[in-house]
Parts: structure tokens; sequence; C-alpha cells
């Protein structure tokens, strides 16, 4: 039987945060997480108190139930609006970032052949709970301070920064290619970007990442 995929919404625009900033990306976004309900009711006594998406549902724009991977990888393909680049092929390749909530509770190795087949390049914002299926080609963990961390290797590690008891220390001998702290969104915000660039200075192992679909006011 065909998996059947929740996704909250799918949209196409620019990568926000971390290394690859910047890059046209159709941002999948599945729905749930197991690590907050996505309740107000629920965010004070969840594993993640701050989580700045809703994640509910599947009534977002380009959200949906698809019953199997083709039906989604299609989907998202729709999405895509930019144009390929001329020449070898990897420029301007087609890029989707799976998000969510939690995007490793329902991505599995039949959506990424899926996406493979469409040319895409696959990359992952999770939380780290969950073990990765083989085939993803961007890895961004994002650790939090109560969930303890399936995943100790990728291509970027984004701490939001700060959380108490989850001081960059104890994920800096990690196996990730680089480094972010990305100041936690609220009404804190200002503050917290003050103390992560302080902290980016006298660290340089770490580099800041801010949030720029939120500072442009893009999804
Ligand atoms: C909404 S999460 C979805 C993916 C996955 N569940 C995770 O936590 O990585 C996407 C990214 O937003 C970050 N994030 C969530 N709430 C934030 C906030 N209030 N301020 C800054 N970043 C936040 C997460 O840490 C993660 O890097
Ligand atoms: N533009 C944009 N970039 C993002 N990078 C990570 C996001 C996420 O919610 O996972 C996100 C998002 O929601 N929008
Ligand atoms: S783990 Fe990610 S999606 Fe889940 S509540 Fe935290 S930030 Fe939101
Ligand atoms: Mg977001």
């Amino acid at each position: 039987m065909p998996s059947s995929y929740q996704i909250k919404e799918a949209f196409y625009t620019l990568q926000g945060e971390g290394a690859r900033s910047g890059r046209a990306a159709v941002f999948c976004r599945f729905s749930g997480c197991n690590l907050w309900s996505g309740l107000e009711r629920d965010r004070a006594g969840a594993i993640c108190t701050f989580c700045d998406t809703d994640f509910r549902g599947t009534d977002g724009p380009g959200g949906g139930r698809f019953n199997g991977a083709e039906a989604l990888a299609e989907h998202i393909l729709a999405q895509w609006i930019g144009q390929s680049a001329s020449g070898d092929g990897s420029r301007g390749r087609r890029y989707v970032v799976c998000t969510g909530g939690e995007p490793l509770l329902q991505l599995d190795a039949a959506l990424i052949a899926a996406l493979h087949e469409r040319d895409f390049e696959i990359a992952v914002e999770t939380n780290g709970t969950q073990p990765a299926p083989p085939g993803i080609d961007w890895l961004c963990v994002s650790p939090k301070a109560d969930a303890p961390l399936a995943l100790r290797s990728g291509d970027e590690l984004k701490l939001v920064f700060p959380q108490p008891d989850a001081p960059p220390e104890r994920f800096a001998d990690l196996d990730f290619a680089q480094f972010f702290l990305q100041p936690m969104d609220g009404p804190q915000r200002a503050k917290y970007t003050d103390w992560a660039v302080d902290y980016c200075r006298r660290h340089p192992q770490w580099r800041l990442s801010l949030q720029l679909h939120k500072l442009l006011g893009i999804p």
C-alpha cells in the first residue's frame, strides 16, 4: 500500500535560514510534530515551547492529503516555477526543503526516490530526534534542549538561541560541516539577536542565521 502524506502547506520561496539562505526552493511543510501538538493550550507543557510555525492539519496554501509518493512529488514539482539554468544542469537545480512540523515522521524512501526522479535536490529541516532515511542531500538539524538527538552528524547544525539548557558548547563537537545560531523569534528577538552576535564574535565556529524571510516579509 502506498504511503499517505499529510501536508500543511507547499509554496515556492527563498530559503531564509542557514547556509543556503537566499536559494529558491519549494517548501513542503509536513503536518504534525513529535515535540508539540501545535495547540497553544499545550505549548507551555510541550518539549519544544518556542515554535514559530502553524503545522496542524492540511488546510494551508498548497496543503492536502496525498496518496502515494508520486502524487506528492508531482504536486511539489507543480510549485517549482524557476527556470533551469543553461550548462551542465547543476546550476539552478530544482530544490525542495522538507520541513514541518517534523518532516522525518513522514519522509520516506519512496518520496525521496520520486523527488530525485524529478531532478530535485532534497533538503530537510529536522529537530534531530528521528532517524533519517538514506538519500537526503542536505540535512539541517536544529536541536531542542529537552529532546535527545538521534542525528549527530549532517550538513548544518542550526541552534535556536538562547535555550537555557542547550548552550552551543553542548553541540560544538558534533560532526556537522557548519554551525549556526539563529536568534529565537518572539518578543525578545532584538535582545537575543544581540546576544547571538556577541557569541558568534567570540566563538568563530558559529555563524549567525537571521530569518531572512521574516525580515523581507515573504513566506
Ligand atoms: C518550524 S521548524 C520545523 C522543522 C523541525 N521540526 C525543526 O524544529 O527543526 C523550522 C526551523 O525553525 C526554527 N524555529 C522554530 N521556532 C523558532 C523561533 N521562535 N525562532 C527562531 N527559529 C525558530 C527551528 O528550530 C527550525 O530550525
Ligand atoms: N523562507 C523560509 N525559509 C525557511 N527556512 C526554514 C523554514 C521553516 O519553517 O522550516 C522556512 C520558512 O518557513 N520560510
Ligand atoms: S520541533 Fe520544530 S516543528 Fe516541532 S514544535 Fe519545535 S520548532 Fe516547531
Ligand atoms: Mg519557518
